[in-house]
């Protein structure tokens, strides 16, 4: 049996089961095999094709952020605008076929922005490029879902469903929960409020389903087991194509962004809300006595350790590091 088909058993199983307290543990054990399959999904795919096919690109500037939408939605003609890179965009579809990187230069930090393929229905089971354009979305920090204003709301479920698949979750409200990775010292777990629909056993094995061994969290929401996971920002392309009104609509749904490339509609305002998604924090160094040098920021996400200030310095520094004298300032 392929993995697909595990994915669908599992899936239909947890359609089966009814959910209350006595079948919750045996939903998160469900849930964490679900986690395991999509993880093999996302493996490449040894006899898919000669290695570095272009979507290894390798990693640079303070974050990452992956476009992925339907082909011809004008994600490429976006990269364009945001960075100095120029990716093809055409009329006709599948115009990019593999990644392009470009950055975006945003407060002294380097945004890597990621052009992908189009996705194609079928993407999450290895159709078209989907599979590498998924792997390539979940290296990111931010994934940016793009859409086309002029088209049916059903583009809309159809990339929901695709990207579900692969337990990337569109358009969810950002759960109240604090996440940190550690290489020690196992699990600890926090909660602010009680949890009424899922629990503690339920959230470690789902962790355990994702090789975290070692992690903080700390929850302050009564969030469900689903809203456990990811970021993303929904952005519609083209309303230089459609009525006010509509435009309108759009604007007002949640954690949506609309945009015309074409006519340089509100793409400093997409910057501005990737930056406030990806939560990132300016660290400026400073040498004793002196002021720090305030144009040549390290930039951090939030939740970024001492170590991880260091390692993205250089390499050296950690090992031989003895204490850091750190202030804070909120006012940005
Ligand atoms: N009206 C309008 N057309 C746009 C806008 N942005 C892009 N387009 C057009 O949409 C078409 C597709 O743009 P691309 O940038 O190639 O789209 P893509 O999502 O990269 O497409 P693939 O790489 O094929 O998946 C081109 O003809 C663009 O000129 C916009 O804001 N308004
Ligand atoms: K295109
Ligand atoms: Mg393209």
């Amino acid at each position: 049996m392929g993995v697909v088909e595990k994915i669908k058993e599992v899936e239909e199983e947890m359609a089966r089961t009814q959910k209350n307290k006595a079948t919750s543990y045996h939903l998160g054990l469900l849930k964490a095999k679900l986690a395991r399959y999509r993880q093999q999904l996302l493996e490449p795919q040894t006899k898919s094709g000669p290695a570095g096919t272009g979507f290894d690109v390798q990693k640079s500037g303070d974050a990452r952020v992956a476009l992925i939408g339907f082909p011809s939605v004008g994600k490429s003609t976006l990269l364009s605008k945001l960075t100095h890179t120029q990716s093809e965009s055409a009329a006709y579809e599948f115009t990019t076929l593999t990644a392009i990187p470009g950055v975006i230069e945003y407060q002294g930090a380097n945004i890597q922005l990621l052009d992908l393929p189009g996705i194609v229905e079928g993407a999450s089971q290895g159709r078209g490029r989907g599979r590498q354009d998924i792997a390539a979305a979940k290296t990111a920090d931010l994934i940016v879902v793009m859409l086309d204003a002029t088209k049916s709301e059903e583009q809309r479920r159809l990339l929901e469903i695709e990207l579900d698949a692969v337990g990337i979750r569109l358009n969810k409200t950002k759960p109240d929960v604090v996440f940190k990775k550690k290489t020690t010292g196992g699990i600890t777990f926090n909660t602010t409020v009680k949890l009424t629909k899922t629990d503690e056993k339920t959230i470690r094995t789902i962790l355990a389903g994702y090789k975290l061994h070692n992690c903080d969290v700390m929850i302050r929401e009564d969030i469900t087991t689903d809203e456990f996971i990811d970021v993303l920002i929904d952005v519609y392309n083209k309303i230089d194509s459609i009525s006010l009104e509509m435009v309108d609509k759009l604007a007002r749904t949640p954690h949506t962004v609309v945009i015309s490339c074409e006519m340089d509609l509100n793409l400093d305002y997409l910057v501005d809300r990737m930056w406030e998604e990806l939560n990132m924090v300016k660290i400026y160094t400073k040498k004793r006595g002196a002021h720090p040098d305030l144009t040549d920021p390290v930039c951090m996400r939030k939740g970024a350790t001492i170590e991880n200030v260091c390692n993205s310095i250089h390499r050296s520094l950690a090992p031989n590091f003895r204490y850091a004298l750190v202030w804070v300032s909120y006012l940005f």
